[in-house]
C-alpha cells in the first residue's frame, strides 16, 4: 500500500459515523454518507478504489451497483473506467424485462432485480456496494449476475463487518475487496467516542 493509500484510508475511516440501535435495537449502523459529506473523504474513497483496481489489473466490462448506496459511488467508478454502470434495484423499480432474486438481510428480507437486456453473457462485472454485513445482499447479487451468464470478476465494498462473517455467503472470496474492516470490538471502541456517534431521534 502506498503512503497516499494509507492517508486516504485514515481519512475515510474517520469520516464514518456510527448509529447504535438503528434501524433496530441491537444493530450498530455505520453511516457511509459521512464519507460523502466531506469532499476530501469522498475524493479519498474514489482514489482508494481506483488504486485497488489498478493493482488488481482485472479487465472490467461493466460496474454493477446495488441500491441504494452502491449508486452513489458505482457510477463514478464506471465513469473513471469508461464502462457502463448497471443498477440492481429493489423489487418493482426497474422497467422492462428483469431477473429477480429473494435474499435475507441483517434486519429483514427483500427482493432485488436487474434488467436482463443490459448485461450480455460473458460480461466481466465489478460488483459494488457500501457494506458487507451478513453477506445476504452481495451473495444474492453475485448469483443474479452469474445466472445471466456474466462473470463477477471482482466484488468491492467500502466496509466489512467482520462479526457477521458475510464472506461465507459470497461465491468467490478470492475476488473480494474491502477497504475498511470493523470487528465487534472496533465498533464498541468507536462507540465510546462521542464525535463518532450520530445524535439520534431514534429510540
Ligand atoms: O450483507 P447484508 O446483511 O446483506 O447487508 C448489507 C446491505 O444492507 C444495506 O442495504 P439495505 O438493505 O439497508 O438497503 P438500502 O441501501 O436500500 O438502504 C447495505 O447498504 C447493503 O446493501
Ligand atoms: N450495520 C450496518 N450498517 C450500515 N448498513 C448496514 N446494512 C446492513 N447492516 C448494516
Amino acid at each position: 500500500m502506498t503512503g497516499a493509500d494509507t492517508q486516504n484510508l485514515d481519512l475515510l475511516r474517520s469520516s464514518l459515523k456510527l448509529c447504535p440501535n438503528f434501524p433496530k435495537k441491537g444493530i450498530t449502523f455505520i453511516d457511509v454518507f459521512g464519507a460523502f459529506a466531506n469532499p476530501k473523504a469522498h475524493r479519498a474513497l474514489i482514489d482508494l478504489i481506483l488504486s485497488r483496481l489498478k493493482k488488481l489489473g482485472t479487465t472490467i466490462d461493466a460496474v454493477v451497483g446495488l441500491e441504494a448506496r452502491g449508486f452513489i459511488f458505482g457510477p463514478q467508478i464506471a465513469l473513471e473506467l469508461q464502462v457502463p454502470f448497471v443498477p440492481v434495484r429493489k423489487l418493482g423499480k426497474l422497467p422492462g424485462k428483469v431477473a429477480k432474486i429473494d435474499y435475507d438481510l441483517e434486519y429483514g428480507k427483500d427482493t432485488m432485480e436487474i434488467q436482463t437486456q443490459v448485461l450480455k453473457p460473458g460480461t466481466k462485472i465489478l460488483l459494488v456496494d457500501d457494506l458487507l454485513a451478513t453477506g445476504g445482499t452481495l451473495g444474492a447479487a453475485q448469483k443474479l449476475c452469474v445466472d445471466l451468464g456474466c462473470e463477477v470478476v471482482e466484488t468491492l465494498v467500502i466496509i466489512e463487518l467482520l462479526g457477521l462473517n458475510g464472506r461465507a455467503k459470497l461465491t468467490d472470496v478470492n475476488h473480494f475487496t474491502t477497504l475498511l474492516q470493523f470487528s465487534e470490538a472496533d465498533l464498541e471502541e468507536i462507540a465510546t467516542n462521542s464525535d463518532r456517534i450520530h445524535e439520534s431521534n431514534h429510540a
